[in-house]
């Protein structure tokens, strides 16, 4: 099924056109790699899914009954089910994992966890950690953690606001090739239930996700595939590969 749908989006700062006529979509489940070189508009493309950015024209159709979500703000956005990873980690590093959890927590504050002080759900923050990969992590600083598990913390808060659409942006930057591995799997264990748009410059990193891949350039779709289809693409290689 189609779950967010892009449709003939424009935008220009200073008259300076960063979005094209953007059009695509992506299924629930599904992994999707978005690609291009720097300027093409990946990140303007997320503001925008997002509620950051309002466009000049176009539609954001979402979900089953296909409801143009532009114009909406950035929270009720969040709360349909739309799930953003920044590229830094931004993870409480004074509080431990388990406390960054419980935080993120959908519905963490329950009326009955506010009536009678109840901790926060303990199950649900477990299977969090796990899905992450933090479980023997719980009770450590979040500060105290590697680059990678700070991610994976990061993507462990968002899923306990249990997003449909999360939009991850270059999540192997700055990890050792250990630490990406585990994120490749951890990405692709999420696309079986979710839709996981990642944002990503690194290739190698791209191949191993072995997904379905949309280049961008100067804020339109030049191509669209597997990996190895669009490497093939003339256009993709003159203005992104080639250079
Ligand atoms: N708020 C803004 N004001 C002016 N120009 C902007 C703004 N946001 C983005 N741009 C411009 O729009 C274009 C698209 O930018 P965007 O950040 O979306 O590209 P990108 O594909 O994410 O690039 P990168 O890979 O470098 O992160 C760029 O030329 C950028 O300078």
């Amino acid at each position: 099924m189609t779950l967010l749908e892009v449709d003939g989006i424009s935008v220009s700062f200073d008259g300076f056109q960063a979005i094209n006529g953007l059009s695509f979509a992506i299924g629930e489940p599904e992994l999707r790699a978005v690609i291009g070189p720097n300027g093409a508009g990946k990140t303007t493309f997320m503001d925008i899914v997002t509620g950051k950015t309002r466009p000049d024209s176009g539609r954001v159709l979402w979900g089953e009954t296909n409801r143009n979500i532009l114009g909406q703000s950035e929270s009720a956005i969040a709360r349909l089910g739309i799930g953003r990873k920044f590229q830094k980690p931004t993870v409480f590093e004074d509080q431990t994992v388990r406390e960054n959890l419980a935080m993120a927590l959908k519905d963490r504050r329950g009326p009955f966890s506010v009536l009678f002080g109840l901790p926060a759900d303990e199950g649900r923050l477990l299977d969090f950690a796990e899905e992450v990969g933090l479980a023997a992590q719980l009770d450590r600083l979040a500060g105290e953690l590697s680059h990678g598990q700070k991610q994976w913390l990061e993507i462990g808060m968002l899923l306990a606001q249990e997003p449909r659409l999360l939009l991850v942006d270059e999540p192997a930057a700055g990890m050792t090739p250990a630490e990406r591995e585990h994120t490749t799997d951890l990405l692709k264990r999420l696309a079986r239930r979710h839709a996981v748009v990642v944002v990503e410059h690194d290739m190698d990193f791209v191949r191993r996700l072995d997904c379905r891949v949309t280049v961008l350039h100067e804020g339109r779709v030049l191509a669209e595939g597997s990996l190895d289809h669009v490497t093939q693409n003339q256009d993709v290689i003159d203005v992104y590969l080639g250079r």
